[in-house]
């Protein structure tokens, strides 16, 4: 194809193609001026402004492209790295590097059973079958429950050998919660967020696999280290943009240590000596999560003309 031929200067940079993460993601791009045009049906676009191109890909397969060095850079969820690299036997892969976690996608991969059936421990579903996209990940999850279990029971591993896996783990592509209703698990690893889908399912939640939120990942050696920073810092700022508002507001110096201490920045609050003798303007980055309530205290110590600005973009070390 003509269009690959452009790729070979180019850093690759993984995007989940759909799902959950993709519009996140989408805005993240947006947020670090990465320009691009993807045509209709290709996976592959051009970056405009810079010497990168994204690849469009499903968010499990991301991992695998990233650890055998063929993509630079992705954006995924932790949970999909760490099913990668529990492949037993392990794949062809050097390892992904973690590079920053992105604060949203959060979930848990769960071990979840019927909420009224007999199971009540993960030690109950030794020797059952399991239901999972994560197929990896629960394998280590038993074989290591198995392990103990033969432990405790005084039995060996015998010549040194793996012992064989008693826990039956099927691949579901998908609506893995349906599985045990159909009567083909008795117990499923599944993501949970809100706990929804598990709930309307009739399943709880008895143990906890890997806990996730989406992360930038690169290969052990991206062919362009400068430009993998350069996006790293890029969003980095659009994050920490997304998660801090700038408060400014006047107060008199006298109460500057108390105020200082309900909004103490980031590294430590802006002060600037005003025109009335024994007042300061202040400005502070507040975290958004928390301003309203920095905003009553700082109206109980006598803060005045307390204003609350979005902060476009950000950058700092
Ligand atoms: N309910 C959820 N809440 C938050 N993050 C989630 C949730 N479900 C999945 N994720 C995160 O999003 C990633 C992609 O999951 P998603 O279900 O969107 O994938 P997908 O590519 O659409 O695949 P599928 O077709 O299997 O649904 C997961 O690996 C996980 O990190
Ligand atoms: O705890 P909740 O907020 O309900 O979210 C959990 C659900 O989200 C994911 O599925 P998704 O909706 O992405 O579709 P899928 O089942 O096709 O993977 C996951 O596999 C759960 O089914």
């Amino acid at each position: 194809m003509e269009f690959v031929s452009h790729l070979n200067d180019r850093l690759l940079f993984a995007v989940p193609k759909k799902g959950r993460l993709q519009q996140a993601c989408l805005d993240l791009l947006s947020g670090s001026d990465i320009k691009f045009h993807r045509h209709n049906r290709l996976d592959i676009a051009l970056v405009m402004n810079l010497p990168l191109a994204l690849v469009f890909l499903p968010a499990a397969d991301i991992p695998m492209y990233v650890g055998e060095g063929r993509v630079d850079l992705g954006i995924t969820g932790r949970d999909t790295c760490v099913e990668h690299e529990a492949a037993e036997p392990p794949t062809e892969t050097t390892g992904v590097v973690e590079i920053m976690d992105l604060e949203f996608g959060k979930c848990k991969l769960q071990v979840q059973v019927p909420e009224k059936g007999e199971i009540q421990t993960p030690e109950d579903l030794v020797g059952k079958n399991i239901v999972t996209s994560f197929t990896n990940l629960s394998a280590k999850y038993f074989r290591d429950l198995e392990a103990k279990q033969s432990q405790t029971e005084g039995q060996t591993n015998g010549e040194g050998g793996h012992k064989a896996l008693r826990t039956h783990i099927k691949h579901a592509g998908g609506s893995v919660e349906a599985a045990c209703a159909l009567g083909v698990a008795d117990g499923i690893v599944d993501l949970v967020e809100s706990g929804e889908t598990m709930r309307a399912a009739g399943l709880k939640a008895i143990a906890t696999v890997v806990e996730s939120t989406a992360v930038l990942i690169s290969s052990k050696n991206p062919s362009d280290p400068k430009l993998v920073n350069l996006i790293t810092q890029r969003i980095k700022g659009v994050i920490t943009a997304q998660k801090y508002v700038l408060c400014t507001y006047n107060v008199e110096r006298k109460n500057l240590a108390a105020v200082s201490r309900i909004t103490p920045g980031k590294r430590a609050p802006t002060i600037n000596s005003l025109e009335e003798e024994g007042w300061v303007a202040v400005s502070a980055m507040v975290e958004r999560s928390r301003v309203a309530r920095a905003m009553d205290e700082l109206t109980e110590t006598g803060a005045t003309d307390i204003l609350v600005t979005k902060i476009e973009n950000s950058r700092s070390m």
